[in-house]
């Protein structure tokens, strides 16, 4: 049932404490959200479940097998892949070239198989382009394929990215801020994306500022605050705790709510 089990991740940068002894279990096939305000460690944590930063301390388990502290290209062999809040395509090649280098990661064939281009390989290739293909209708650029990726929109790059990730079939998706810097019917297109994914089957985890999206795809979030775990759950349970909506609406806010009060009096 459980993907994958983080124990006692922790990471300091100097004197600042971004992740501090935290654990979270990610069900298989599900989608679980990462929310929290600014600096509360989203970013930090998803750079560790990926490899990208070291931890100090703590586990981080993919079906049992702890991958903490090593490089990343291990985390991304083991089958966790990821998207980039800035994104990681190719910008002068196409949407269809950008998905078949995403998938390069779990082809293996021999240089003599390369310069002799035997048939195995053509055929690997002519099946690696079908794959690409699929996956670019799957997260709905269609007709984009031979379209160079700087000639693209931004909300067409940002489901390039995820196309791209899932070229690898990982067994755990990391989506850092899909939403981000799209408008209201990009975002809603991303968020119908998840929701295929997820009836796919794909695991998600998902860290996002767009709440409207993170309440309507997730089965599970947590919430974050200052590097530790502040509530988790269902997103009804989420939002209806207290300390979820303090940490959300800050507590000057509520500190004017209750002087608001106070001159009602
Ligand atoms: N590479 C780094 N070097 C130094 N400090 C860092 C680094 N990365 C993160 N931090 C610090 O760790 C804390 C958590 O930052 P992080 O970016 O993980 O938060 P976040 O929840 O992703 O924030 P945001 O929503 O603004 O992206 C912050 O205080 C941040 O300044």
């Amino acid at each position: 049932m459980t993907l994958l089990a983080v124990r006692g991740l922790t990471k300091s940068f100097g004197g600042v404490k971004a992740i501090t002894d935290l654990d979270l279990r990610i069900a298989r096939g599900a989608v679980h959200s990462i929310i929290g305000p600014n600096g509360a460690g989203k970013t930090s944590l998803i750079n560790m479940l990926s490899g990208i930063y070291r931890p100090d301390a703590g586990s981080i388990a993919l079906d049992g097998v702890d991958l903490a502290g090593q490089p990343a290209h291990r985390f991304a062999a083991a089958g966790i892949g990821r998207t980039f809040q800035n994104l990681q395509v190719f910008f002068n090649m196409t949407a269809l070239e950008n998905v078949m280098a995403g998938r390069h990661l779990r082809e293996r064939h021999s240089l003599a198989a390369a310069l002799l281009r035997t048939r195995a390989l053509q055929r690997a290739e002519a099946e690696s382009r079908q794959f690409a293909r699929d996956l670019l209708r799957l997260v709905g650029l269609c007709g984009q394929e031979d379209t160079r990726a700087d000639a693209m929109a931004y909300g067409a790059l940002k489901r390039l990215e995820i196309a791209r990730a899932l070229a690898a079939q990982p067994r755990l998706l990391l989506l850092d801020e899909p939403a981000a810097g799209l408008n209201a019917t990009e975002a809603r297109e991303i968020d119908a994306l998840i929701q295929r994914l997820a009836q796919g089957g794909t695991t998600i985890v998902l860290v996002e500022h767009n709440m409207a999206l993170v309440m309507e795809v997730s089965d599970h979030i947590v919430v974050l605050d200052h590097g530790r775990k502040l509530a988790e759950g269902t997103p009804q349970e989420v939002s209806a705790h207290p300390g979820v909506i303090e940490a959300y609406l800050g507590k000057a806010e509520v500190a004017d709510e209750d002087e608001a009060e106070a001159a009602h009096a």
